[in-house]
């Protein structure tokens, strides 16, 4: 295993059983990803993307093959210390009933952290200082999804899941957030894996993308090269058609 990789899965294969129907939805997924790098996970609805978000903190676990992080198999990390170092978030992050403070102390409280000076994640995520004591029902959406990230980053995790987190949002709001990850990856270098269904955001934001279809992982390439000289026919043909179903 290279130091260099932060997150790699070998041969990981998913089901999931409905009503005695059994789905396959990841199939032999083999990927590495680079410290540092921001991979934009990309494909068509129910290709299997989030499955692969959820494999990496051990909110699921493969049927097949194993997912390392940082080299070390997630089954056998300590969860709580596998959580603090990789972070997800939502489009939609679930909020505590209670004020933004209340939902920022929450991952403290949780793996029993003390954190001096809560107002810095907001500060992180461009929200001011005053908002602390407001109830999160008087949030707006792209107040709420700042939160949600500034929760997220409260345990300072060194690899962050993000899912669909901007798919809710007006396009300035897109943009900010956007740019809060970009300086945060700057500054911190930050191992980023982001599912989105925005082609031009995957392309603005990403270092690597990756297409999955099916379940399969049909291209991973540095994003410049993904979409310009895309290899695989089933990538073309996802650029040219957008989020369509692929055959
Ligand atoms: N817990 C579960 N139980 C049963 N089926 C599931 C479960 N989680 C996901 N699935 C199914 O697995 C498939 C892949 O889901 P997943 O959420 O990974 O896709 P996705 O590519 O992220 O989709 P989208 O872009 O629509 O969010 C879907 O058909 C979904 O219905």
């Amino acid at each position: 295993m290279l130091e260099s990789n932060t997150v790699e899965l070998r041969g990981v294969s998913k089901s999931f059983s409905t009503n005695g129907k059994v789905e396959r939805v990841l199939n032999h997924i083999n990927g590495t990803i680079e410290n540092g790098s921001i991979v934009t996970i990309l494909g068509p609805s129910g290709s299997g993307k989030s499955t692969i978000l959820s494999m990496c903190n051990l909110l699921l676990t493969p049927d097949e093959g194993d997912v390392f992080i940082y080299g070390k198999e997630v089954r056998n990390w300590n969860i709580p210390e596998l959580r603090q170092t990789v972070g997800i978030a939502f489009q939609a992050a679930p909020m505590i009933p209670g004020t933004v403070l209340d939902n920022l102390l929450l991952p403290a409280s949780i793996h029993q952290m003390n954190i001096d000076h809560p107002e810095q994640f907001l500060e992180k995520v461009s929200l001011p200082e005053s908002l602390l004591h407001k109830n999160v029902q008087d949030l707006s959406g792209g107040q709420r999804q700042r939160l949600g990230l500034a929760r997220t980053l409260v345990n300072r995790p060194s690899i962050l899941l993000l899912d669909e987190i901007t798919s809710a949002l007006d396009p300035s709001s897109v943009r900010e957030i956007e740019h809060l990850i970009l300086n945060l990856h700057k500054e911190e270098n930050t191992t980023i894996l982001w599912v989105t269904h925005d082609l031009d955001q995957a392309r603005r934001v990403g270092t690597h993308s990756w297409l999955i279809v099916n379940g399969e992982l049909v291209e991973h390439s540095p994003t410049e090269s993904f979409f310009t000289t895309p290899k695989d026919d089933r990538t073309k043909q996802f650029l040219a058609k957008g989020m369509t179903d692929l055959p």
